[in-house]
């Protein structure tokens, strides 16, 4: 939930963004609008190929939209920006740098003071559950640690905005929840505002606090859901609230059957 006064992070207005390739020209997206206050947790569910990761993307400057405007606390992104955090769906890990060495990455490609940068990495480690980890290899950590490698990466310099593109749908099922509970506990720590892309309707809707739907493509914001739940979740206790049953059930009716829900 957005803590104390409303704040706007980050408005999406009227965004459209075509590509011209070889094979064509594809419309991902067409009059996307999307208003983000701080705080809020925002999951982004949508059938396969309506452009949730190319609405991240455009968010992060990695993609320019054709028409419309993104603006990140009031500036228009305009290029890569250095105030977000970016987790994909593979954590994307240097195969020679240990679990440290990897999250002090981002420090050092943003030439940040590290003596400040070696105790956030070690109060994120803590926090994820990998002390004890730090000196190990990427090869010797299960896909969820190494996603939570990735996590403290993407949260080291503290971002603005925090952007996660299908984090967990390399995992199974059940380090997939297991991650969705450390997620949900760390956004309840930090107040990071996120944006979560996710196939899972479970998992949009037991970590949003606003979940959007999108069309097939060209994609739009087709509906949101705010969801009135306690900010910390237990995972259990949330699945048998009447809360999650409204939402996911929408959700789902909205998805139809070409989403790949869970
Ligand atoms: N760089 C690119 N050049 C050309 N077309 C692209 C490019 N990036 C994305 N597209 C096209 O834009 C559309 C939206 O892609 P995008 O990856 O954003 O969808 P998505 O909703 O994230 O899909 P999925 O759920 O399957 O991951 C697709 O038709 C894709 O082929």
């Amino acid at each position: 939930m957005p803590r104390g006064d409303a704040e706007t992070i980050l408005s999406i207005r009227d965004v459209s963004i075509t590509f011209e390739s070889k094979r064509g020209r594809v419309t991902a997206l067409e009059g996307a609008d999307l208003e983000v206050e701080r705080g809020e947790f925002i999951t982004i569910a949508g059938p396969s190929g309506c452009g949730k990761s190319t609405l991240l993307k455009a968010v992060a400057g990695l993609t320019t939209p054709s028409g419309g405007s993104i603006r990140l606390h009031g500036e228009e992104v305009r290029g890569p920006r250095q105030d977000i955090g970016f987790v994909f769906q593979r954590a994307a890990l240097l195969e020679w740098r240990n679990v440290r060495g990897n999250i002090l990455l981002q420090a050092e490609m943003r030439g940040m003071d590290m003596k400040a940068a070696r105790a956030r990495a070690d109060e994120l480690i803590e926090m994820t559950g990998l002390t004890g980890f730090e000196k190990a290899l990427p090869h010797e950590l299960s896909g969820g640690m190494q996603q939570r490698v990735a996590l403290c990466r993407a949260l080291l310099h503290e971002p603005r905005v925090l952007l996660m593109d299908e984090p967990f749908g390399a995992l199974d099922a059940l380090t997939r929840e297991r991650m969705n509970v450390e997620l949900n506990r760390i956004w309840a720590r930090t107040g990071t505002t996120v944006l979560l892309v996710t196939h899972s309707v479970a998992e949009a809707v037991y970590l949003a606090s606003r979940v959007v739907v999108m069309s097939p493509r060209p994609g739009r914001i087709l509906e949101e859901h705010r969801v009135d739940l306690p900010t910390e979740r237990g995972y259990a206790e949330v699945l048998e609230t009447g809360e999650f049953h409204r939402v996911s059930s929408r959700v789902r009716e909205l998805l139809g059957s070409t989403a790949e829900a869970d």
